[in-house]
């Protein structure tokens, strides 16, 4: 980076940190190679000018939901109609990442996953910080390094637990886009001044540090680095997050609009400002992406005060509930209008591994969602899973018949008003989801503590977001009472309902997964936690924000020891 050197580390078992910051995470010589004096400068600087204005929009965050909860429903914002009614475009699609049919995701860390994704036929693998990772200090770092050699092109893994078997970077490999976490959440092993440092600067600071330059020359074709963001509310946030990417591109000394970011629009609020959000990042925007997952629980969040818009069964709500239908199509439209790709979500199912029959069923289930998705105007769609690929590019590549995506696709007329995007879902409210919800969130819960971010459960996949729909739905049916069919029996949600539930499921759990697993992994603990979640008197905002402190691993500066 001009005007920007690396420097070793001045002292063996301690990190060489600039003026203002101190880094409490554990010593690793590894790490210091990503930790470096002027990498920790860059991450200070963004800190540095940036966290007032993040300051400030979490308190607006914290605003609007106050509104919210006094009966004020999410719309648009008459003052920005100028922004969504006028005619202008984004910045052209960089030629690299035109064609974005299948994007695999997954955690930044394993390393062998990574180089899988890398591998696996996707377009594009984006590596994650937030919703599949757990952000212990271990994986944070790990995948930072993991990111570094990727990017490189030297990546490589031996595994021991498969007789040796070498893992490399194969001749193609799909074009990594990087999501940090949300702005919400801190990064306790970093301070910087005094506090905690903002995760998602962290997250962004370091990778676009080590490898922006290597990055545009390789993957990118001039273009990049790439990320995704997640979790936004308010086109303030992205306004932020612009300012990043121009601080990031000057100090570099590369072209301004060099980087290129996708918008998960993941929040309620947030498809009220989808014009509004590309408009803010409209020199450095690579579209936006239903993450279907998210939205489902800030519909939870957002409505927590309105007994008139419960949510049915978590099982129930598809993308085929109104609600869900109104916010993908109206993405689509707006991504068009503004040239940039429309991405679709995830479907939850994963290859099973022991039944024809059953891994045949769910294929069938993502087929059909990929199949919704590109008739809808989507230009390419998610995997959780390399095996998902085949099915999925054969869907959006049948469908989109030789063209890398479907931007120039005429839009229907027909409008989509804002009581489409919030109709409530419909659907039977079960004892029965009650129970699934509490024996997913508290086996989620007891991984993410033992410091895995995503997992397979009951032949899903389960990672934070579709954990928190699991708790704020839980939260809400006790909160207003819900009535619930228990077979055919009308019960009431109540705390007493729960503690029964929750005694009964943490012992299915534990006939499930076996004693010793039991007694070994973080179950009894992640139970107190759940439990404690799903009857608090205010919603707590996020899982993984209540439960951070509880992977925070301080070390006192140069001592060296296992998180
Ligand atoms: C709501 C949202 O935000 S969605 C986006 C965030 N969520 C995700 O990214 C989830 C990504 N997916 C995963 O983490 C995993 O697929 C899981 C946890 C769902 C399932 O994991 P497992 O049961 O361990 O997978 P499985 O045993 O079938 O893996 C088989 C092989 O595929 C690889 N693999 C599985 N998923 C992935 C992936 N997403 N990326 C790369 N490789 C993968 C494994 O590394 C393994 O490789 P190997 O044969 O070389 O050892
Ligand atoms: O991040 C994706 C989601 O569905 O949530
Ligand atoms: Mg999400």
């Amino acid at each position: 980076m001009p005007g920007l050197h690396n420097t070793t580390p001045a002292m063996a078992q301690s990190y060489d940190t600039p003026e203002g910051v101190d880094i409490r995470g554990r010593y690793d010589p590894e790490f210091a190679a990503i930790l470096t004096r002027d990498a920790l400068a860059f991450v200070a600087g963004l800190q540095r000018e940036f966290r007032g204005a993040v300051r400030y929009a979490m308190e607006r965050r914290r605003e609007a939901q106050r509104r919210y909860d006094a009966g004020e429903l999410p719309r648009f914002d008459p003052s920005t109609r100028f922004v969504r009614e006028g005619d202008w475009a984004c910045a052209p699609v960089p030629p690299a990442i035109a064609d974005r049919t299948v994007e695999i995701t997954g955690p930044a860390d394993p390393r062998k996953m990574v180089i899988n994704a890398l591998n696996s036929g996707a377009k594009v693998f984006m590596a994650d910080f937030e919703d599949a990772l757990a952000p212990t200090w271990e994986n944070l770092m790990r995948g930072q390094v993991n990111l570094r050699d990727a990017v490189a092109g030297t990546i490589s893994f031996r595994d021991a637990a498969r007789g040796g078997r070498v893992y490399k970077l194969d001749e193609r490999t799909a074009k990594l886009f990087v999501r940090p976490r949300g702005w919400h959440l801190p990064e306790a092993h970093v301070l910087i001044d005094g506090e905690p440092a903002i995760g998602c600067l962290v997250d962004f600071g370091l990778y676009f540090f080590h490898s922006h330059a290597a990055f545009r020359a390789g993957q990118g074709a001039g273009f990049g680095p790439f990320f995704y963001l997640p979790k936004m509310e308010h086109s303030r946030e992205a306004r932020i997050w612009n300012g990043v990417f121009e601080r990031a591109e000057r100090v570099a000394g590369i072209e301004r609009g060099s980087i290129r970011a996708t918008v998960l629009v993941e929040t309620l609020p947030a498809v009220f400002q989808m014009d509004e959000i590309l408009h803010e990042l409209r020199d450095h925007s690579a579209g936006l992406n239903c993450g279907r997952w998210d939205y489902i629980f800030s519909y939870v969040k957002t409505f927590r005060a309105h007994p008139d818009r419960l949510l049915p069964d978590r099982a129930l709500v598809g993308m085929a509930q109104h609600f869900m239908r109104s916010y993908s199509h109206l993405l689509i439209r707006t991504c068009h209008r503004r040239r940039v790709h429309a991405m679709g979500g995830m479907a939850a199912q994963i290859p099973i591994k022991d039944d024809a029959a059953a891994n045949e069923a769910a294929l069938e289930l993502v087929r059909g969602d990929k199949l919704r998705e590109v008739r809808a105007g989507h230009d390419g769609t998610w995997a959780a899973h390399p095996g998902l690929i085949p099915a999925i590019r054969e869907v959006f590549e049948g469908h989109l018949g030789g063209k890398p995506n479907q931007i120039d696709a005429a839009a229907p007329v027909d409008a989509i008003t804002e009581e489409d995007l919030i109709q409530p879902p419909r659907g039977a409210r079960t004892v029965e989801g009650l129970r699934l919800n509490t024996r997913v969130g508290v086996q989620y819960l007891a991984a993410w503590l033992g410091g895995s971010g995503s997992v397979p459960l009951y032949n899903l996949m389960e990672d934070a977001a579709t954990a928190e729909i699991s708790r704020v739905q839980n939260w809400q049916w006790l909160r207003h009472g819900a009535v619930l069919d228990a077979g055919g029996v009308a019960v009431r949600a109540t705390p007493e309902l729960l503690a029964r539930v929750v005694e009964e499921e943490m012992a299915r759990v534990q006939a499930e997964v076996g004693a010793a697993r039991f007694r070994r992994g973080r179950y009894a603990e992640a139970g107190r936690i759940f439990i404690r979640q799903c009857v608090a008197p205010e919603l707590d905002d996020f899982l993984t924000l209540d439960a951070y402190g509880l992977m925070v691993v301080h070390h006192p500066r140069g001592t060296p020891s296992k998180l």
